[in-house]
C-alpha cells in the first residue's frame, strides 16, 4: 500500500533521507521510530507529497506520488489522511466545520457533507460534539476531530505524525484503541511516527528504526523480537544496562506466547545443575500476544555451550550479552 524506493533528501548539507526503501502492506499498522532528527517527519511528508525527495519514488495506494503535481497530487491526497501532534484544527470552526473542510474543497454538496460529517463524527465517538469549538474540547477529543477530518475523504492510508505525543497516557490508550478499530473495520493502512515505544507495542504489527536519515532496521515486531541484536526489540523490552556481576555469561532470552520464565530456570537447574541467576525480566503484550524477555546469568562453572543449546532447542531466542 505504501512503497518508497531509494529516497534521498538533503537540506543544506544535512541528509534527512538517505536511501530509504520501505514497504508497508495493505491493512498494516506500521511504526517508524528513531531519535530526534532521524528523518521521520521528512519521510512522512514525502508520502503525501508535502516534501519532494531529491531522488527516489513514493507509491501510495497504487499512485506514484513523486510523479504527481497540481490537481493530480491534490486528488491523490484524498487517499491519504494525516493527523498531527498538535491537532492543527481551525479554532474558528466547530468540530463539524473542521471535518467538513476537505469535503468542501472536493466540491461535495452541503447535504452530502452534513451526512458524511455526522457519520464520521459518530465513528470517532464525537457524535454529540459536532457544534463544539476546539477550545471547548479536551486534547483527546481534539485528536478525534483530527482523525475524523483525516477520514472525511475516505482515505485508504492514514499517516500519523506523533499524534499521541501531546496526550496523557489514558487518552493515548483511547486514541490507539480508535486507530486499531479504524484499521480493523475500515481496512485502513496506518503509518505512524512516534518516539513512544508503548505506542509501537500497543498498535503496531511492524516497525522501522531510522537513524541519520537511514532505515537501519525494519520488520514485523514478532520477527524483530526473534532477531538477535535487534535495537527495536531491545527498546520494546528495556532490561537496563548489563550489571557488572559475577563471572558468568549473561544472556537475554525471549519467549513469545509464553508467560512463565520459571520453568526454564528450574529446568536448567535440574538438567545442568546450573544455578542460573535471574538479572531482569519484562513481560509485555505485543499485538495481543504475551511476550517475555529475561536476562539470565549462567555461572562460569556450568557448561555454557550446553545450557545455550538447551535453551535454543526449546525454541527460545537467546542473545549473549556478555561472556564469561
Ligand atoms: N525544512 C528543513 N530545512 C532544513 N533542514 C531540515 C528541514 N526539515 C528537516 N531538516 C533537517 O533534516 C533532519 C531530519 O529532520 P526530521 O524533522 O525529518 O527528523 P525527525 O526524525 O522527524 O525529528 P523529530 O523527532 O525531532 O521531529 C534534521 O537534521 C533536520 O534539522
Amino acid at each position: 500500500m505504501i512503497t518508497t524506493t531509494h529516497l534521498y533528501k538533503t537540506f543544506s548539507g544535512v541528509r534527512a533521507l538517505d536511501d530509504v526503501s520501505l514497504s508497508v502492506p495493505e491493512g498494516e499498522i506500521f511504526g517508524v521510530v528513531g531519535t530526534s532528527g532521524a528523518g521521520k517527519s521528512t519521510l512522512i511528508r514525502t508520502l503525501n507529497g508535502l516534501e519532494k525527495p531529491d531522488s527516489g519514488t513514493v507509491e501510495v495506494a497504487g499512485r506514484t506520488i513523486t510523479a504527481l503535481t497540481g490537481e493530480a497530487l491534490r486528488d491523490a491526497r484524498h487517499d491519504i489522511g494525516m493527523i498531527f501532534q498538535h491537532f492543527n484544527l481551525l479554532s474558528r470552526r466547530t468540530a463539524a466545520g473542521n471535518v467538513s473542510l476537505a469535503l468542501e474543497a472536493q466540491g461535495v454538496s452541503r447535504r452530502e457533507r452534513t451526512a458524511r460529517v455526522g457519520e464520521i463524527l459518530d465513528l470517532v465517538g464525537l457524535g454529540d460534539k459536532a457544534h463544539a469549538y476546539p477550545s471547548e474540547l479536551s486534547g483527546g477529543q481534539k485528536q478525534r476531530v483530527g482523525i475524523a477530518r483525516a477520514l472525511a475523504t475516505s482515505p485508504r492510508v492514514l499517516l500519523s505524525d506523533e499524534a499521541t505525543s501531546a496526550l496523557d497516557p489514558e487518552t493515548t490508550l483511547s486514541i490507539l484503541d480508535l486507530l486499531r478499530t479504524l484499521n480493523r473495520e475500515l481496512g485502513l493502512t496506518v503509518l505512524l511516527i512516534t518516539h513512544e515505544m508503548d505506542v509501537v507495542k500497543g498498535v503496531c504489527s511492524s516497525a522501522a528504526l531510522m537513524e541519520h536519515g537511514r532505515v537501519v532496521e525494519t520488520g514485523r515486531l514478532h520477527d524483530l523480537l526473534r532477531t538477535p541484536g535487534s535495537v527495536i526489540a531491545r527498546q520494546l523490552f528495556p532490561l537496563g544496562d548489563v550489571p557488572a556481576v559475577g563471572s558468568g555469561t549473561v544472556v537475554d532470552v525471549t519467549f513469545t506466547g509464553l508467560s512463565a520464565t520459571e520453568p526454564v530456570i528450574t529446568r536448567l537447574a535440574r538438567h545442568h545443575t546450573a544455578d542460573v541467576g535471574l538479572l531482569g525480566a519484562a513481560i509485555e503484550t505485543i499485538n495481543g500476544v504475551q511476550t517475555g524477555r529475561t536476562r539470565l546469568e549462567i555461572p562460569a562453572a556450568a557448561d555454557t555451550a550446553a545450557v545455550l543449546a538447551d535453551l535454543r532447542s526449546q525454541g527460545l531466542v537467546v542473545e549473549e550479552v556478555s561472556r564469561a
